[in-house]
């Protein structure tokens, strides 16, 4: 009896107690081998993306702990992944974040992630936060989302071709401003304010202005693509009269817009020649700014012939002869002549620029100084105040600033103990540059290049102030127009095509950026390392991992500055990309400078945030 009760209990001991302990483990199992297979997706995603920012992911240490990662409450998955502002270069892999199913956010916002968005992404079946925007993410979007976003934002990339329609009926934010995007808006994502969909140029439809037939949204009904035979009948039927009147009709438009276009033209002249005021003519020699110019030439019989032309607004009160007469002392020799300091008989100081090798004529070198002097006044671009055109000599004047330029601040006496330039001061001279730079665009027109951003052009006031100077006089000289001593600052396609944009400004401004971080020069000179291709320089140190050589030794000893350095650091290297097209314009480096060091709650974390309980699972609308 005995023994058959315990024959039975042994058996249901069996039934019963084997499942309880078994499928405990078993689950246990599952869930680890789920969490491996996150470990294994993140570190073949480290691994094949570099970063400025080391990410301490350690395989000893648990996934759970690592920098940017959140696991759920029980530690079975990753549920968002976190890496704003880390300096992620180039494609995101396919299979490797993919592979990611159970992420609720993905973050990687403000980075250098180029190319394609994998289509893999729609495998995450349960995301519901995708922030990607400023990167360099192009191609067209995949055509399928998870269904499960909420909030989904990828403004400020390179992504093109149409948006298709997708399917997200949760969606509750979206942006996909500044792009290259083109067609219409689907109807399903119509109800979002047009600033989700703005900078796409050819992008349109509700909310954005309606389209043209050749854009028509994915869902909806298709345009007649032919006319109604009602207006083709009308068409035909059109009476002899009535085409004679149409005709007619046209004939005087086109005779009105040519006598506009006339009376345009006339006026342009005439505001031209009163834009400048003629200094008087003297006829007096000797003077050591005239030394200077007279050695080679008959310069000084030509001055007779003409005339020191001032640009309005400007207040000096000399003429050629008192130029003439300056004292003047060698400020250095540049790409495009040689730069005087000169001292007036009345105190007065300025620089005087004596050009050489122009190539183009007197009437095209006046043309080109209208430009330039005409640029309205800005507080950080140094004006032109006055030029000088004979058969043998051109000069141009500019205010003098005592305190020199940046390329001098930021490398001479680097070994002699000086006070070095410190990071705010260094923020605020970028900022001005870009400012200054993006005023010249702006009021030159978009074919106006300043065509010679290097460190020795930017001046610096005592104050920090900064005045962009040089601007404008590459057309001066014939093609290839490019300063021999831009080398290191000048952009891919200007080595190329020998032809400045503002494209290519962006990027010598960029190379700048870097020289503020770095401390080393873009062009050879004394007392600095010869290093002259900085962005390929940075990207291999980056490459690399040896992220804290990339900075500055002057800037190491100022606290809490390190998020700023690398936020500069990728929108220097958002600068730099090799395609122009995709370099970021000027404004938005104005902002961007502006917004560094400012909480930014909207767009970059707190380093409190990112510390946060790794069980803490949030709201998407809030941790974007
Ligand atoms: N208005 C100015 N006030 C004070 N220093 C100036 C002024 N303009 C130029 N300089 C300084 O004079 C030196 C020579 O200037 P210059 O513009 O001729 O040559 P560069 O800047 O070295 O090269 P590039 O001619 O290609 O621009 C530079 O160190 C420059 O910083």
């Amino acid at each position: 009896m005995m023994d058959q009760f315990n024959l039975r209990y042994s058996r249901l001991s069996k039934l019963v107690l084997v499942p309880l302990i078994i499928l405990p483990l078993l689950i246990l199992q599952i869930a680890s081998s789920d969490l491996d297979s996150d470990r294994q997706s993140l570190i073949a995603f480290a691994n094949s993306v570099p970063h400025v920012r080391e990410l301490n992911w350690n395989a000893s240490s648990s996934v759970c702990s690592w920098f940017g990662v959140t696991c759920a409450s029980d530690s079975s998955r990753v549920i968002a992944l976190r890496l704003p502002g880390t300096g992620l270069y180039g494609p995101i892999p396919a299979n490797t974040l993919g592979k990611l199913d159970a992420l609720r956010t993905l973050s990687l916002r403000s980075n250098f992630l180029s190319e394609n968005i994998p289509a893999d992404i729609s495998n995450m079946t349960f995301l519901e936060n995708l922030s990607v925007q400023n990167n360099n993410l192009s191609g067209n979007l995949p055509i399928s989302l998870p269904s499960s976003l909420i909030v989904v934002d990828l403004s400020f990339n390179s992504l093109s071709g149409q948006i298709p329609d997708l399917n997200l009926p949760k969606l509750k934010r979206f942006n996909i401003s500044n792009n290259n995007l083109n067609g219409s808006i689907p109807n399903s994502l119509q109800k979002f304010p047009n600033t989700s969909f703005a900078g796409n140029s050819l992008l349109c439809g509700t909310p954005l202005p309606p389209c043209s037939r050749f854009f028509l949204s994915p869902s909806s009904p298709p345009l007649e693509s032919s006319p109604t035979p009602s207006t083709r009948s009308s068409t035909n039927n059109l009476s002899t009269g009535v085409i004679i009147a149409i005709a007619a009709g046209i004939l005087t438009v086109l005779m009105l817009l040519a006598l506009f276009v006339l009376v345009c033209m006339l006026r342009k002249k005439s505001n031209q020649s009163n834009g400048v005021r003629r200094a008087k003519e003297k006829s007096s020699n000797g003077g050591r700014i005239e030394k200077a110019v007279e050695k080679s030439s008959s310069g000084a019989r030509e001055a007779e012939k003409n005339k020191l032309v001032f640009f309005e607004g400007c207040s000096y009160n000399f003429d050629l002869e008192d130029l003439l007469r300056a004292s003047a002392e060698v400020l250095g020799k540049g790409s495009y002549g040689t730069a005087y300091k000169a001292v007036l008989e009345d105190g007065t100081l300025v620089v005087v620029k004596r050009i050489k090798d122009v190539t183009i004529g007197k009437r095209e070198f006046e043309q080109q100084m209208e430009i330039i002097g005409n640029i309205r006044k800005h507080p950080n671009v140094l004006p032109l105040r006055a030029y000088y055109h004979s058969k043998d000599e051109k000069l141009l004047v500019f205010d003098h600033v005592p305190t020199g330029s940046l390329g001098f601040h930021l490398h001479a006496n680097r070994e002699s103990g000086r006070t070095p330039l410190n990071w705010e001061s260094r923020v605020k001279i970028a900022l001005g540059t870009a400012r200054g730079l993006a005023h010249i665009h702006k009021e030159g027109g978009s074919k106006f290049t300043h065509g010679n951003i290097k460190s020795s052009n930017i001046l610096v006031t005592q104050e920090l102030d900064t005045r962009v100077t040089d601007f404008g006089l590459a057309p001066l000289m014939n093609f290839p127009a490019i300063p021999r001593n831009m080398v290191g600052y000048r952009a891919p396609e200007l080595i190329e095509t020998g032809k400045s944009s503002q494209k290519s400004d962006v990027y010598s401004f960029g190379v700048l950026l870097l020289e503020l971080l770095t401390g080393k020069a873009a062009v050879p000179s004394i007392g600095s390392e010869e290093i002259l291709d900085l962005p390929r320089w940075v990207q291999s140190v980056v490459r690399e991992e040896w992220t804290a050589e990339v900075f500055d030794a002057e800037l190491m000893n100022y606290p809490k500055i390190e998020d700023e350095m690398v936020h500069m650091l990728q929108i220097a290297m958002a600068c730099v990309v090799k395609s122009p097209d995709q370099r970021l314009k000027m404004d938005d480096v104005i902002k961007m400078i502006t917004d560094l060091g400012q909480p930014d709650s909207e767009n970059r974390p707190s380093s409190e945030d990112r510390s946060k309980d790794s069980t803490l699972v949030t709201s998407p609308l809030e941790e974007t």
